[in-house]
């Protein structure tokens, strides 16, 4: 089944424009044209759509090919109505997306636009399907929050993008009540700001990427991952950053926060995480409030260089310490500090979930059926 769906509220709101004058036109062209389709009209409603649509296919079809206009949120609601995980038939979805949304960090991550290169071609995915193009699978990480008492969230988080807790959450959180008078990426920027002084009390524990048996982290000085020892794979805070990503190198088209995700791609699914902690730093020798107003210089000193071309994984402080914790594993547990109410938010794709007081959350990568339920034309 070939259906398109476009959320016509993402981004810049131009999902239908396109649809209209680029999109179907060329299915037209290739005699798709008689296709069903949806504009989106109400959060949520892609994902019920979609699932709606699984469930009323013959037994015996096994895929729906989505033509899904949108940005990554309105992907992720579709993975997460979908998925064998939370109920859904084990009916493979392939995705022809067109970036219509803000970050597009899937889009951008599988299309990165040539150096120098003019307007970017938001066709490319379309016209991979339509010649006959690969699927590349999507690889899911699962989140589960699990509560103080220990009970594990039966309806698990899926993403197809980013899990994050710290200053990237908290940017998610308060950029979406900026969204009607900044569209664009500059909303995530002013919520950076205001959130720059914030630290976070947490521990964090890798698990193994479950192919090689271990937890791995970038040493800038041999530009290579090396195995980090067990007890290495136990972090306390504060954080200033942590987050994860798969699928993707970047969040925004020139923000590649794990550049190393494709430069030194790994050879299993897994989960790459960059880390900042302030006590890190040499110069940070406290919590002090001045402390903590110093090192929104160093900490944006590094961050910046994910605009340039994600060189911040290779900043060394003075000690020669990497600047950045860029870790690979197969999933990590968040326990925030029970009196520390902003490091309870945990982000997947852009959706805030609150962590319960005295709980955590726990994320791993998705088992190989998770990881070939979904693919993007590529
Ligand atoms: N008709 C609608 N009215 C209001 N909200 C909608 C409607 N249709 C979809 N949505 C919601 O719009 C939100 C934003 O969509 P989406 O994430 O695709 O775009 P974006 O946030 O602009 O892009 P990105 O995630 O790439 O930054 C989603 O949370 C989705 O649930």
């Amino acid at each position: 089944m070939l259906v398109a769906v476009y959320n016509p509220v993402a981004g810049g709101c131009t999902a239908k424009q396109v649809f209209e004058d680029e999109v179907f036109p060329l299915l037209a062209q290739h005699k798709k044209s008689q296709l069903k389709q949806f504009s989106t009209e109400h959060a949520g409603h892609a994902g019920a759509l979609v699932k709606e649509l699984i469930d009323s296919l013959d037994a015996g079809v096994q895929e729906i090919t989505v033509v899904l206009g949108s940005g990554d949120g309105t992907l992720h609601e579709i993975i997460n109505s979908a998925t064998t995980l939370n109920g859904g038939r084990n009916v493979k979805v392939s995705i022809v997306l067109i970036p219509c949304g803000t970050a597009n960090a899937l889009y951008y991550s599988v299309f990165p636009p040539g150096e120098g290169e003019g307007p970017h071609d938001r066709l490319r995915s379309l016209k991979s399907y339509l010649g006959g193009g690969t699927r590349k699978p999507i690889t899911v990480a699962v989140t589960t929050p699990v509560s103080a008492s220990g009970e594990r969230n039966p309806h698990p988080l899926l993403s197809s993008v980013v899990v994050s807790t710290a200053l990237h959450a908290s940017i998610l959180y308060d950029s979406e009540s900026l969204r009607k008078e900044m569209p664009g990426i500059e909303r995530f920027k002013v919520a950076a700001q205001q959130n720059q002084t914030r630290w976070y009390h947490a521990t964090a524990e890798f698990t193994p990427i479950p192919g090689s048996g271990d937890v791995q982290i970038y040493d800038p000085s041999t530009k290579l991952f090396r195995t980090v020892s067990e007890s290495a794979t136990k972090l306390e805070g504060p954080f200033a950053y942590f987050l994860s990503t798969v699928n993707v190198d970047r969040l925004e088209v020139a923000f590649r926060i794990t550049p190393l995700a494709v430069s030194l791609p790994p050879s299993e699914a897994c989960l790459d995480v960059v880390v900042l902690r302030p006590l890190r730093h040499p110069d940070t020798t406290s919590e002090s409030e001045e402390c903590r107003k110093e090192y929104v210089n160093h900490l944006w000193g590094t961050m910046t260089g994910a605009y340039r071309g994600g060189d911040h994984v290779n900043i060394r402080y003075s000690n020669g310490e990497a600047a950045v914790e860029y870790y690979r594993c197969g999933g990590w547990k968040w326990i925030p500090a029970v009196d520390d109410e902003r490091a309870h938010m945990i982000c997947t794709d852009g959706y805030i979930t609150q962590i319960e007081r005295g709980g955590h959350a726990s994320c791993s990568i998705g088992s190989q059926v998770d990881n070939e339920q979904f693919a993007i034309y590529a």
